[in-house]
This record gives structure tokens, C-alpha cells and sequence, in this order.
């Protein structure tokens, strides 16, 4: 493809956009609880949401990311609950340790499975996740019941996962769900009330994947 065109090219430098969202972001948001391992997390996804009263609503398992850098570092594999987290995630930087992003929720057999259940596949997802997946990183954002089936799989001592990113959106059982998890002490990044979604949980976790590669 040919790019030439007359008009004279408006030269923007795409690291000093980001570089300068972060600065607007450490300005606006002031002084903050979060630790200098967290705050990398933080500052990622208010700039995926510019929702400052998101960023300020996380809270962070003390271990959460040593424990996600680990597995991204150990090639555990990624768990998301839908494919918007998977298109969303950078995936080279998790596939260069031997790790992937995997999605269930639309395969045939878990499908097929909620249907004959009458229930969620995004419960159904989490089922099947569990079995390939011990010690990896579950990212949602989107199924509370996923969230839920997956915590009630952590208490019943099925699931054991590396970290859970768990913030999903929305209004039926999206802040209970994440109610729950701050219950559990494992590894989790999660946040407090209805907001989160897709891309809050793709900011938080290649916030991470960074600091992995570094
Ligand atoms: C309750 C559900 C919500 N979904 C939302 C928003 C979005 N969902 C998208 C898509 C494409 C999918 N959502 C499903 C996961 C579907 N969504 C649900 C469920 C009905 C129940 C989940 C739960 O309560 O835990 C869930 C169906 C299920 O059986 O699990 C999806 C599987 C639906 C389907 O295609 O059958 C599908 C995911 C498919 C895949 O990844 O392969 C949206 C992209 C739709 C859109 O807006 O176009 C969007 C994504 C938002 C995001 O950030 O992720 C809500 C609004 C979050 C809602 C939960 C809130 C609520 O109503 O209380």
C-alpha cells in the first residue's frame, strides 16, 4: 500500500501520547494507597477508562503481582472469561515465557453443557478451565457467575489459580461477586462496585506482562 499523500504529515510520536496520559493521570489523581508495584497496575487502567473513580476503587491482594509476574515469568497459562480480554491482551509478551490466553465460554461442549444445565456458559467455561489450567492467571471481565463459579471451585479446593484479575462489570451480581473475592486469600486483583469490564482487566494485566518482561 501506498501511503504518499499531499498533505504534510502531522508528526505525533505515539510513546509521547502515552508518556504524557501517564503524567495527567500521577498529576490528577494525587496522593493514592497504592504501593509502587500496584500503581503501575492502577495507572493502566484509568488510561483505558480515563474513570479515575475506577483506578481509585482497586484493591490488590498484598501478593498479587509478584504472583502474576511469576506465572507470566513460569509459562502458567491465561484464562479469560471472553474473547473481547483474549483479542485484547498482548499476547506476545505472555507467549515468549510459553504461556497463552485461552477462552472457553464459546467452544461446543460448553455450550452445550449450559444448555442442558439451563445455566451460564460463563460458569460452565470455568469448569472446563480448571482442568488445564491450575496455577495460571484468571482475568474477568465480564461473567460474574464465572467469577463466582470460579471462587466457589478456589473454596472447594478444585481451582488453584496463580491470580485472579476479577472485574466484571455490570449490575446483576457484578459487585457481589468481587465482594467474594476479596474474601479469599489468594492472589487477586479485583475492585470495589459495578464498574470494571473486558478492557479494565486487558489494561491490569498487561500492566503486568510488562513488568514481567522487564
Ligand atoms: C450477564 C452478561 C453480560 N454481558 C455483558 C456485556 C457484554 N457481553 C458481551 C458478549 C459478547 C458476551 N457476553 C456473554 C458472556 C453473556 N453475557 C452475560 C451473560 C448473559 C451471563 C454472564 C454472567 O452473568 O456471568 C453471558 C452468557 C453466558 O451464558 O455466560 C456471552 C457468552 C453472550 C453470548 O454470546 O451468548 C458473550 C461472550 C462471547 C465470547 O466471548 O465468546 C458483549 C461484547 C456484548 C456487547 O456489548 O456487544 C459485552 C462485553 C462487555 C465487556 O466489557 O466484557 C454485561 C453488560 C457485562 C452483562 C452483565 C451485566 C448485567 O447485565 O448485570
Amino acid at each position: 500500500m501506498d501511503f504518499k499523500t499531499d498533505f504534510k504529515p502531522l508528526t505525533v510520536q505515539p510513546q509521547e501520547i502515552e508518556g504524557k496520559s501517564f503524567e495527567m493521570i500521577t498529576e490528577e489523581l494525587g496522593e493514592h494507597p497504592f504501593t509502587a508495584e500496584q500503581y503501575p497496575v492502577v495507572q493502566r487502567v484509568i488510561h483505558a477508562s480515563a474513570d479515575f473513580e475506577l483506578g481509585r476503587s482497586m484493591v490488590f491482594h498484598p501478593k498479587a503481582i509478584e504472583a502474576g509476574i511469576a506465572a507470566i515469568r513460569a509459562g502458567q497459562q491465561v484464562v479469560a472469561d471472553v474473547q473481547m480480554i483474549q483479542a485484547g491482551v498482548s499476547k506476545d509478551r505472555i507467549r515468549q515465557f510459553g504461556g497463552d490466553v485461552h477462552v472457553y465460554i464459546s467452544d461446543p461442549d460448553v455450550i452445550e453443557e449450559a444448555k442442558r444445565l439451563n445455566t451460564t456458559r460463563a460458569i460452565i467455561s470455568m469448569r472446563k478451565a480448571i482442568q488445564a489450567s491450575e496455577g495460571g492467571i484468571y482475568a474477568i471481565g465480564n461473567a460474574p457467575t464465572a467469577l463466582l463459579e470460579l471462587i466457589r471451585l478456589v473454596k472447594e479446593g478444585a481451582a488453584k489459580p496463580g491470580l485472579v484479575i476479577g472485574m466484571p462489570v455490570g449490575f446483576v451480581s457484578a459487585a457481589e461477586s468481587k465482594d467474594e473475592l476479596r474474601k479469599l486469600d489468594i492472589p487477586f486483583i479485583t475492585n470495589i462496585g459495578r464498574k470494571g469490564g473486558s478492557t479494565i482487566v486487558v489494561a491490569a494485566l498487561n500492566a503486568i506482562s510488562l513488568m514481567a518482561v522487564r
